[in-house]
């Protein structure tokens, strides 16, 4: 069972071969050959390569994207593989997914692309290939990338069949008018049934079942059939390299020592080395260091020309200046600026600490430091009474949010404390003092103490989400049931095949931000129809389980403004001190007692409550965990 979604309406009401260039002269050819390609790109590495070789009709951009899991990435490896571009050996897992915290969990984080170089039929291929992330969180990315091609792989799992990702992708692949191949991956597992999953196909996304390839990523089972569909299927961009330059940053990393450097996407012109361009979303002008292409690791070029995919580095300071979705044109030669462009939204806010407030420099430097890297989050300075000076951060997602929170501990050694969760909220204000101090009748609110007076406003507005869910039928009933008790409407039902139900909902963003797939995946939510009391209690027995016994008593007490709703009572540890005290000398025993109980009174007056750090996310997961 799965889910998927994506922000469609932002507020609703709130009710409830390669190729090898001489450095002068025309290109020479090696065959295509692992060890050639070995070679050149070992003797040759960091000399620039001659990219003319390639006009469009040689040209090929394409993304892999598939639900979480089904196997884009180890599809890339072996297409990475296949084309000499990697070394065939045992290690070769994920080799687009370069961040650690990406290789730890499994997942793609941040989209990686690479150029491949394949003689097909004897004529020579540039094959651009966008690695994708899986996970909703980071939907954005996968769009973004999407512009950049003309075509996608649409990888399936052939066991697990199409899934709610599968269906999500597949509509933004299709709005995009991007040529769409269907791979069926896994067909080595033994419960794998690739012809249900063409079935599904077909009836899902009418594309014919003799379109579909079935492959093993994992044992190199027919992907040069794959590479054969790509160059037959997918059209070559249709872009001019006499036109004025129009580049599409589709994505951007920060590299301490380079500073910016920028994926692109030639959609007209060319540019090299000097060149002065400006970007169309900033204005600012730069003169270009280096272009080049990504094998998968930077290669330098002479030029990229119209149609193709690379990199751009070009003096440019922060992520920010190099924005996704940005044209970059040449100075003085402005052109229209390509359609699309939006800045990343985070959707989910929380609060950072540091542990100990004498960290808060470092913890400053290294957020500053990975924010340069990942635009997409959001950094306003925040204090609070418990936990002192920190910040309020925006996220795409809550697990862009424990993404970002790993990478912070491991790439800068620092540890922190993240608040609960929230959802942007926006209030339409009714107070004329209000609207005179905000000088606007509508707030954004990204903070929950700074919601304003409910007599000050007329209607707050929240966040919606339309999710695809795909489940085995049998579970319908209840997954409706969790649908309506998260207030979501229902907006579509359809049979993918006999077995399995495809539902669409618009959810409340906030109903789901936390917990809705770990309940979907149990399906076993039942709280009472007061949510409030039933939340809040949930909420003090979870933070009694979690919070570790203190040599005091603890009240741990839910609050709605100053109505106390739960409260739990996390008993003192009693530490032994009759322990030694052997026999029956009773006097003894109670004076030391005595001295224990003054101690406990006086360290309740002054006591700290120690809360592991991660005690706020295991809270606020409604569902017990496993
Ligand atoms: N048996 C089998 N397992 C495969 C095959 N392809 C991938 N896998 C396994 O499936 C799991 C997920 O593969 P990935 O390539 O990481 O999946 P992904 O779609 O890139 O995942 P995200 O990056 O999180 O979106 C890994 O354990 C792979 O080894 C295959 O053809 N057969």
């Amino acid at each position: 069972m799965a889910l998927t979604g994506r922000t469609v309406s932002w507020w609703v009401r709130l009710r409830r071969p390669c190729p090898v260039a001489a450095p002068r002269g025309p290109p020479v050819w090696l065959p295509t050959g692992l060890e050639a390609c070995q070679r050149f790109y070992s003797s040759r590495d960091k000399e620039k390569i001659d990219m003319s070789a390639y006009p469009v009709e040689s040209i090929r951009n394409f993304s892999i994207i598939a639900h979480v899991d089904h196997g884009k990435s180890t599809l890339a490896d072996r297409l990475l593989e296949i084309t000499g571009t990697i070394a065939k050996t045992d290690r070769n897992k994920q080799v687009l997914d370069k961040l650690q915290v990406e290789r730890e969990r499994g997942i793609t984080v941040k989209a990686q692309s690479a150029s491949l170089f394949y003689n097909y039929k004897g004529v020579n291929y540039l094959l651009n290939l966008i690695d994708t992330p899986g996970h909703v969180d980071f939907s954005y990315e996968v769009s973004r990338s999407l512009s950049a091609c003309q075509g996608v792989l649409l990888v399936v799992d052939a066991n697990e069949g199409i899934q709610a990702q599968t269906v999500a992708n597949f509509y933004l692949a299709f709005e995009a008018q991007l040529a769409i191949i269907p791979v069926i991956n896994k067909i080595d597992l033994k419960n794998a049934d690739p012809e249900r999953v063409e079935k599904q196909i077909e009836k899902l996304f009418d594309i014919p079942v003799s379109e579909c390839i079935r492959i093993s990523a994992k044992q190199g089972t027919n992907i040069e059939k794959v590479l054969e569909k790509v160059i037959e299927k997918i059209p070559p961009p249709q872009f001019n390299t006499t036109d004025p330059l129009k580049a599409l940053v589709f994505d951007s990393t920060f590299d301490h020592y380079r500073g910016v450097i920028a994926n692109i996407a030639i959609f007209g012109g060319e540019i090299e080395k000097g060149h002065k361009i400006v970007s169309a979303h900033t204005n600012k002008r730069y003169e270009v260091n280096e272009v080049g292409i990504l094998t998968p690791n930077e290669q330098p070029t002479h030029k990229l020309y119209a149609g193709q995919v690379g990199y751009l580095i070009a003096g440019m300071k922060e992520v920010t200046e190099a924005q996704i979705g940005d044209t970059l044109f040449m100075y003085k030669q402005p052109v229209e600026p390509l359609p699309g462009f939006k800045s990343a939204k985070p959707m989910v806010f929380a609060g950072m600490y540091p542990v100990d407030q004498t960290e808060y420099n470092n913890l400053k430097s290294a957020l500053e430091r990975l924010t340069l890297n990942d635009s997409s989050v959001t950094v306003h300075r925040d204090s609070s009474l418990a936990l002192g000076a920190g910040w309020r951060l925006g996220f795409l997602g809550l697990l862009h949010m424990e993404v970002f929170n790993q990478r912070l501990e491991q790439e800068y050694n620092t540890s922190v404390i993240l608040t609960a969760p929230t959802v942007p909220y926006k209030a339409v204000l009714s107070s004329a003092k209000l609207i005179k101090e905000y000088r606007n009748s509508e707030i954004t609110i990204i903070n929950p103490a700074q919601f304003p007076d409910k007599h000050s406003v007329s209607e707050y507005l929240e966040p919606t989400v339309l999710g695809t869910i795909v489940t085995p039928q049998e579970y319908i009933g209840k997954i409706i049931v969790l649908c309506q008790d998260r207030r979501a409407i229902q907006k579509e039902m359809l049979y993918i095949d006999e077995h399995r139900v495809m539902l669409k909902y618009l959810f409340p963003l906030n109903e789901i931000v936390v917990d809705f797939y770990d309940a979907l995946k149990s399906l076993s939510s039942g709280y009472a129809s007061d949510k409030a009391y039933a939340t809040g209690k949930f909420l003090c027995e979870r933070l009694k389980d979690t919070i570790p016994r203190q040599l005091f008593e603890i009240a741990i007490q839910a609050a709605i403004g100053k109505k106390i709703i739960a409260r739990e009572t996390l008993k003192a540890y009693r530490k032994n001190v009759v322990a030694k005290c052997y026999g029956g000398d009773i006097t003894r025993r109670m004076k030391l007692l005595k001295r224990q109980a003054e101690g406990k009174r006086l360290m309740r007056k002054i006591g700290n409550v120690e809360v592991p750090r991660d005690a706020f996310i295991r809270v606020l997961k409604r569902q017990p965990e496993k």
